[in-house]
């Protein structure tokens, strides 16, 4: 091959402007589409904020990829904006409690995020005590700002509540003497409020709004919003539409309906043909959900595959004979449980681990648990049926148990 010869493709024949696909990408005002009501709530909720006074604490809900996380960013970097115009100092700083779940790593983030100055306090990412980085947290909040926002992601994922407890009280605790603090938490689960301390739940969750699933015509909207990602003319007409369908089907999820989005283009770029079809949407869907399973599971440990395992198992060969989702008894699933283990050359676990680890899947939405009554002669039981498609199930277990 001679140097002239290109060995590498110059320009991208799908994609002109694929950041605005990524996850990450934070879009702009006229790209985000249906939430004014709530991005109008959200500001009025820390509103106070821009007069230097304390913001209400909020509480977000709703499923994944209801835009929570993209509407208290944006209405965050808005405030801090406005505040400016107003002579305010005002920052705001995003924790994924997912990621940085203990007390220690939280406070680390924050103090880390706000300590933008960086001239006489520092900020190590690890080696000093939760006590001291609270310490730096304080000094460089009342020195440097009249009012921060901290948006807690995924706060259900905190392994307490001491981090929030402190949080919402260091005024009244003399910890800070300027400057407020507004918290913003976000959760897809419902019912997390009613496991936080009395007294957190009563500072922390002044305002609560739910934010709704999207329709397919708000997904169609959304994805279109972006579609200058892609070079013109690339996208087939139904692809967008498909997309939404698709995704909208399961929950109304925009997280979902992007990320079918981009890896259709990404199909596209595979596969030379310098178009986007609709086959490859369909396509896209499939490696969109085993990505996700495969990211849910990817912390767990052999037995709770094995006992996921079991229960797939059962799904797949239910489904076979019949159209309609079952559920499975315990001791059934322990039953294919036993029989994988003994392929695996492992030990068993207890029917009782086994159950806390059902259990576990239940809490991570993998599966659905529901108690019967099995009448006088059989007593009660637990039934569990998977919530994802068994066939994506067996698809992430092949690779990850093997
Ligand atoms: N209304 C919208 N307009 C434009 N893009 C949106 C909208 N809602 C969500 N998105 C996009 O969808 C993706 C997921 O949104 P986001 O992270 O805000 O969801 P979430 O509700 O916080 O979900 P999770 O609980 O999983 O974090 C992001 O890339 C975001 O930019």
């Amino acid at each position: 091959m001679s140097e002239s010869d290109d060995l590498f493709i110059r320009e991208d024949p799908i994609f002109i402007n694929k950041e605005l696909l990524e996850i990450s990408h934070l879009p702009e005002e006229d790209r985000i589409v249906g939430r004014d009501e709530e991005i109008g709530q959200l500001a009025n909720a820390v509103n106070p904020a821009i007069f230097g006074q304390s913001p209400s604490n909020v509480l977000l809900y709703g499923k994944t990829g209801t835009g929570k996380s993209l509407c208290a960013k944006y209405v965050s970097s808005r405030l801090v904006d406005t505040a400016e115009d107003e002579g305010i100092n005002a920052a705001f700083a995003y924790v994924d409690c997912a990621q940085d779940s203990t007390e220690t790593q939280s406070v680390q983030t924050i103090a880390d995020s706000v300590n933008t100055a960086k001239d006489d306090i520092y900020i190590p990412d690890k080696g000093i005590s939760t006590a001291t980085y609270y310490k730096r947290l304080w000094r460089i909040l009342d020195t440097h700002y009249d009012v921060v926002l901290i948006i807690l992601d995924e706060i259900d994922k905190l392994e307490d509540d001491a981090i929030l407890m402190q949080l919402s009280r260091a005024g009244e605790a003399g910890k800070i003497e300027q400057c407020k603090i507004g918290v913003i938490g976000i959760s897809n689960k419902i019912k997390y409020k009613d496991r936080m301390d009395e007294r957190v739940k009563s500072s922390l969750c002044e305002r609560e709004f739910v934010f709704p699933p999207y329709d397919a015509n708000q997904l169609n909207e959304i994805m279109s919003a972006r579609s200058d990602a892609f070079r013109d003319g690339v996208l087939e007409d139904g692809v967008i539409p498909r997309a939404a369908a698709l995704a909208a089907r399961e929950h109304g999820d925009a997280r979902k309906a992007i990320d079918i989005l981009r890896y259709a283009g990404e199909i596209a770029q595979s596969t030379d043909t310098g178009i986007v079809t609709e086959q490859f949407v369909i396509q896209a869907r499939e490696r969109a959900e085993t990505d996700r399973f495969r990211e849910l599971i990817s912390g767990s440990t052999p037995h709770s595959r094995y006992v996921l395992q079991a229960l797939t198992i059962l799904s797949l060969n239910e489904g076979e004979t019949t159209d309609e989702e079952v559920g499975f008894r315990t001791t059934h699933i322990y039953d294919v449980y036993e029989e994988i283990c003994r392929q695996e050359g492992s030990d068993t676990l207890s029917l009782r681990r086994v159950r806390d680890l059902l259990k576990e899947h239940a809490f991570l939405d993998i599966i659905e648990q529901a108690r019967h009554s099995g009448g006088s002669a059989e007593g009660s039981y637990t039934e569990h049926k998977l919530l994802e498609d068994p066939a994506v199930v067996q698809q992430v277990l092949e690779d990850t148990i093997a």
